[in-house]
């Protein structure tokens, strides 16, 4: 059945609207809107359906002249995409003649040696090409010589590991360079007993070669010869490599172990200006972690789905991608087989028009995701008899210890900004949460004709949840050695988005221009720090990618109104605190500053000083740091704190500082929840 035929507005809830909801400015809105976007479709059966589609007006005429132009475009669009004719997306979509083209793309990078990106297209070409076929086959034996340049070894290893057990490898004559490969990964990382053993092998392969010629052999044999004369030498100096140190954090001293939030430090409370927050119950000191937390779900964004695995979002630069469809990639076997448990044996097939359709943004996938999640762990039957108690009851989170138990609660009883939306804009989300019943239908997801109802409400309050909710995650781009080019991207102080994610612990955190919490990233895990100190009592607050560093009072209150719809009553809002970049510049060392104290006495040791200004060289210039410097920057601001006036400039420089060392640190800290 094609897509654009579907008689969807039969799914929309019109309960949810009265007719006079719908003024001539809202058809007007929507007309601008959905020219170009594919639920016009839905938008406009749903409004042909329900008669509330005022005929012979402006409208009406606009909207029927769009959607003759609308459907003109969208068949050629369905019919160059293939897949959206029949909705049929769980057949074949590997191909291994666009693998060839992606592998032949990445053979060129390599050879200009832009490692990183020509491991992407070997990566892509393997998620394309049929499983064990040639083409796979090649495409991983070829990210194995791109991971050895990027000094990768373990992973090359892992790559050149399953090379050796394809049957359709097909160039068996050249066996020997894996293994001369594999020697040299081992002779790096100082196993130089297996790097021997692997250089013998190599030479052994390398005798039975027929396709070589005499002189090629000798000029091999030498080369390997040289290696084996390295590894013997290094075995005698014994040499010890020193292995880059991580530093560890868990959670293993929580009070409650289900929960998130460090419960000896926060509380959720409600207050009739923000909703739900999180609150203070000590002084809280700058540096604490206060919440540690895996996302509920994530996407992608970007091109991340290539170098990260798809369930834990962790790096994954020798992954392996799903059998059937050619969207995603997991680190192993394990998270293959729990994403396909946990969502993916469903979104499988729904993964293609969701992620082929440019017109669908990252949140309905994260909706989606959620959805079927919830769905697969719960059952739709007693998932739908939840939705119906939860918007019966109207559950409150603050009373209950439900929202960290329980998964339904965790991420159904999250605000969804219902009441704030515009009529226009929550229609939309009905249209969107229409087109995916179809789609669920389509792949014949069962849902029973009677909780079809329930499953459209549902979506409704996951694509408000997700829309409002959700955050990019951002993680250092070089994990993957010296040769990464991505450093350079990352000069203009913009950091690297991985995934659109959506935690239920940071979700309560409401928003603040001069905030005093913040969110790193540590490969998949989410954890929430103090930047500031934290009083007693008083409220955690986190800015919703607007601050007063970044930009000025009325952009701030632009991109809050409408993207949040409220108006920010914060410190710097109300006391128009100008931005972060003209304040003047303070003098630590002479102690002139606006002291909270004039008489007393207030001046930092110039060895501080010093070492401050140390680790902002290091990091503004070669964007290198130890982890163990945090501890310093912590106590430092905490001491500018109690005795500085605010704003003033150290304090927030120090405040920025602090933001990239926890980014630029992110991959030597290792994190656990148990
Ligand atoms: C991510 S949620 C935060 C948790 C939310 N307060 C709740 O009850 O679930 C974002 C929503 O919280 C409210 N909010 C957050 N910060 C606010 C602030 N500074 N002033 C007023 N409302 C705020 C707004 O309704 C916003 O759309």
């Amino acid at each position: 059945m094609a897509y654009y035929n579907m008689p969807i507005a039969e799914y929309v809830y019109p309960n949810h609207f009265k007719e006079m909801d719908f003024t001539q400015d809202v058809y007007l809105e929507f007309t601008n809107k959905i020219n170009t976007k594919d639920q016009f479709i839905y938008v406009y059966g749903l409004l042909q359906q329900h008669d509330w589609l005022p005929k012979k007006s402006d409208c009406f005429i606009k909207l029927s002249q769009a959607h003759r132009r609308w459907r003109k475009h969208l068949k050629k669009k369905l019919q160059k995409l293939g897949v959206f004719i029949n909705m049929d997306c769980s057949s074949a979509n590997k191909n291994n003649d666009i693998s060839d083209l992606y592998r032949l793309r990445g053979n060129d990078e390599f050879k200009i040696k832009n490692y990183e990106e020509s491991l992407k297209c070997y990566t892509r070409g393997m998620m394309l090409a049929e499983i064990d076929s040639p083409s796979f086959a090649l495409c991983v034996a070829n990210s194995s010589a791109a991971l050895y340049y990027l000094e990768e070894y373990e992973r090359c290893l892992k790559c050149i590991d399953r090379v050796l057990t394809f049957k359709n490898y097909p160039l068996s004559n050249k066996i020997f360079m894996l293994l001369e490969r594999k020697g040299n990964c081992y002779r790096h990382m100082n196993h130089q007993t297996l790097a021997l053993k692997m250089f013998s092998n190599c030479l052994l392969q390398l005798n039975s070669t027929s396709q070589m010629s005499l002189a090629e052999k000798e000029k091999t044999k030498l080369r390997i010869s040289n290696y084996i004369k390295m590894c013997e030498e290094t075995k005698v100096n014994k040499v010890n490599i020193n292995h880059k140190e991580t530093k560890i954090i868990s959670f293993s001293g929580r009070e409650n172990k289900k929960n998130s939030i460090q419960t000896k430090f926060v509380e959720i409370k409600y207050s009739k200006e923000m909703g739900k927050g999180l609150f203070a119950l000590n002084y809280i000191k700058p540096g604490e972690i206060l919440i540690i937390e895996k996302p509920i779900a994530g996407v992608f964004k970007n091109d991340a789905w290539a170098l990260n695995c798809n369930y834990c979002f962790k790096r994954c630069l020798s992954g392996i991608p799903c059998s059937t469809c050619v969207q995603v990639l997991y680190c192993d076997e394990i998270c293959l087989q729990k994403a396909f448990k946990s969502y993916h044996d469903i979104e499988c097939s729904l993964v293609c028009p969701l992620k082929g359709d440019p017109t669908i943004e990252p949140t309905y996938d994260l909706a989606l995701r959620c959805f079927i999640q919830l769905t697969n762990t719960m059952g739709i039957d007693r998932f739908c008899s939840m939705v119906r108690e939860y918007t019966a009851s109207k559950f409150i989170i603050a009373e209950s210890d439900a929202f960290f138990r329980d998964m339904f609660y965790s991420v159904y009883a999250l605000d969804g900004n219902e009441t704030k939306r515009t009529t226009s804009n929550f229609f939309f989300m009905h249209c969107t949460a229409s087109m995916m019943v179809s789609l669920l239908l389509l792949n014949e997801y069962n849902i029973p004709h009677e909780l079809i109802g329930d499953v459209g409400v549902s979506l409704v309050h996951l694509l408000c949840i997700t829309n409002l909710n959700s955050y990019a995650s951002v993680e250092l781009p070089k994990y993957i050695g010296e040769h990464s080019n991505v450093v350079e991207f990352d000069k203009s102080g913009t950091f690297n988005t991985v995934a659109l994610i959506l935690c239920s612990a940071y979700s309560l955190i409401n928003h603040s221009c001069n905030p005093n919490v913040i969110v790193q990233t540590y490969g998949g895990i989410e954890v929430t720090r103090a930047l500031q100190p934290i009083s007693k009592g008083s409220q955690l607050f986190t800015d919703y990618g607007v601050n007063f560093m970044s930009h000025n009072k009325v952009e701030r209150n632009k991109h809050l109104l409408d993207q949040y719809k409220f108006s920010c009553q914060c410190l710097a809002c109300m006391d128009d605190w100008p931005m972060y970049t003209s304040l003047e510049h303070d003098d630590l060392s002479l102690n002139n500053l606006t002291l909270y104290d004039a008489d007393k006495p207030f001046g930092i040791p110039s060895t501080t000083l010093k070492k401050f200004n140390e680790i902002v060289y290091l990091l503004l210039t070669k964007h290198k740091i130890n982890v163990d410097y945090l501890e310093f920057l912590f106590s430092f601001l905490d001491v500018l704190d109690s005795n500085l006036k605010k704003p003033c400039f150290t304090y927030y420089k120090c405040i920025q500082i602090i933001q990239r060392c926890l980014y630029y640190t992110s991959d030597q800290i290792h994190c656990v929840i148990e």
